[in-house]
């Protein structure tokens, strides 16, 4: 221990960048091997391979009406003053194949989504007709020509064999999930979800179940946190809160680095007499990569690595946990995933207010989003300060203020950083 505490490393420290912290971090974030989970399963996972189509689709010629098949050439002429009439030779429901071919004036009788007879080459709409029946037969009579292709997807008509169905990396939703079923995928190969540890430090820290005392409060961060794990992709593994003990934290926390693929923990990273995170990656077996970021809140938002293992040790400030989580931490989740962005999507928006703190760090303000006239406009909630932890399920977007001297007028463009919205 240092006599002169402003000797401790955890007091010097130089901030880097947002977008520099973020590229720090970028090599040690390797893609996790795979595994088959059942397409019931597949929601959320990121597939770990491309998926080509075995077959067209459709595969075989298909009747878009229920009605009747026929070959377009046998309704020339056809009208109100001179209606032709076809002889019906077959029925063909859905799943059924035709039984007899269609001879010349001759129609099939069909149903949306059966194979159409190979010497047909239209189908016509059962409201279009008008039948007969006589001596155990079948007619059918037609009032107008019929062009060649009516009614009919023709083979191949969304996709040919060996197309690209889905990309590596494409996370699996509904879209994904048709396509998938549509070609027999019933097993799907993807990525396993990162598995990652979340411990909060710090001897003020109360469980969620316990009842609350004076100068305590209860550990939500935790709790937080294990949502934006999922709501990335990742698999939280919630470990017991830490009292600030420096050796029972290192022992933990050096613990859970060998078990687990990313380890988060909050608090105890800025510069109070029980921050001992901020002691934590200082030195040993840890490589630090960053302790200050030039951003508020989170600017003690730190992360280091052990062997190939990413920790990411947020401020104890709910706020900026949040904001160094979807930052930092989420990257990393999605890029072991194999998503090809890992980042969240930036838009421009107006800002709806002024917003008058200045600053010489970027700010990630929290805010909500607004669609009036055909724009985007971004409103920054009333409390956005580090420790404020209600605004956070307001927030839509994070607005980025850079540094500024006089604040950002309303009306002014900024750049929005879209949060994630569960589900
Ligand atoms: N002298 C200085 N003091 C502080 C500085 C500084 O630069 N010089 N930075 C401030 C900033 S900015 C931040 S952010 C915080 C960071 O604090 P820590 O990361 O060390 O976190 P703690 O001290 O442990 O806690 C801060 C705050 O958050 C509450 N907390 C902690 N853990 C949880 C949890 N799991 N759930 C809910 N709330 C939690 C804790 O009780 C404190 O109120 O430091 C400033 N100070
Ligand atoms: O570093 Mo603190 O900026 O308020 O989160
Ligand atoms: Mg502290």
């Amino acid at each position: 221990m240092n006599k002169d505490p402003m000797q401790n490393p955890k007091f010097k420290r130089s901030a880097v960048q947002p977008e520099q912290a973020q590229q720090l971090i970028m090599p040690y974030v390797k893609q996790l091997g795979t595994e088959q989970v059942p397409l019931t399963e597949a929601r959320g996972r990121f597939l770990a391979e491309s998926v080509r189509a075995p077959h067209p689709y459709p595969h075989f010629r298909r009747s878009g009406m229920d009605g009747y098949a026929l070959r377009s050439e046998d309704t020339r002429g056809a009208s109100t003053d001179q209606p032709i009439t076809f002889e019906v030779i077959d029925a063909v429901p859905a799943g059924s194949l035709p039984n007899v071919p269609l001879r010349p004036g001759t129609a099939a009788r069909i149903m949306t989504g059966a194979k159409v007879p190979d010497e047909a080459d239209a189908v016509v709409m059962l409201e279009m007709t008008e039948k007969q029946e006589q001596d155990g037969r079948t007619w059918m009579t037609l009032k107008r020509e019929i062009s060649a292709g009516t009614n009919l997807t023709p083979v191949g008509r969304e996709l040919q064999a060996e197309d690209l169905l889905l990309e590596a990396g494409r996370m699996i939703s509904a879209g994904e999930t048709t396509v998938l079923a549509t070609f027999g995928y019933h097993q799907v190969q993807v990525r396993r979800r990162p598995r990652v540890a979340i411990c909060s430090t710090g001897s003020e820290l109360l469980r969620v179940e316990e009842p609350l005392q004076d100068g305590r409060i209860r550990n939500s961060n935790t709790y937080t946190l294990a949502c934006q794990v999922q709501d990335a992709g990742g698999e939280p593994y919630i470990l017991e809160a830490i009292a600030d003990d420096l050796q029972l934290a290192k022992q933990r926390v050096m613990k859970a680095l060998e078990e687990y693929d990313i380890v988060i923990t909050t608090g105890g990273v800025s510069v109070g007499d029980y921050d001992i995170m901020a002691d934590l990656v200082q030195g040993g077996s840890l490589n630090l990569l960053f302790n200050k970021v030039a951003m508020r809140p989170g600017s003690v938002t730190t992360a280091a690595v052990y062997k190939d293992k990413l920790l990411f040790a947020l401020s104890g400030n709910p706020g900026a946990c949040f904001v160094g989580f979807e930052l930092f931490a989420r990257p990393a989740i999605r890029g072991m995933l194999g998503a090809p962005d890992p980042y969240l999507p930036h838009m421009e928006a107006v800002l709806g207010q002024d917003y008058d703190k200045i600053n010489n760090f970027t700010r990630f303000v929290r805010g909500s989003l607004q669609f009036k006239e055909g724009k985007v406009f971004v409103h920054p909630a009333k409390l956005d300060e580090s420790g404020v932890m209600i605004t956070i399920k307001d927030s839509e977007v994070l607005i980025v203020i850079p540094p500024t001297s006089t604040g950002v007028k309303a009306g002014q463009l900024v750049t929005a950083i879209r949060l994630p919205q569960g589900g």
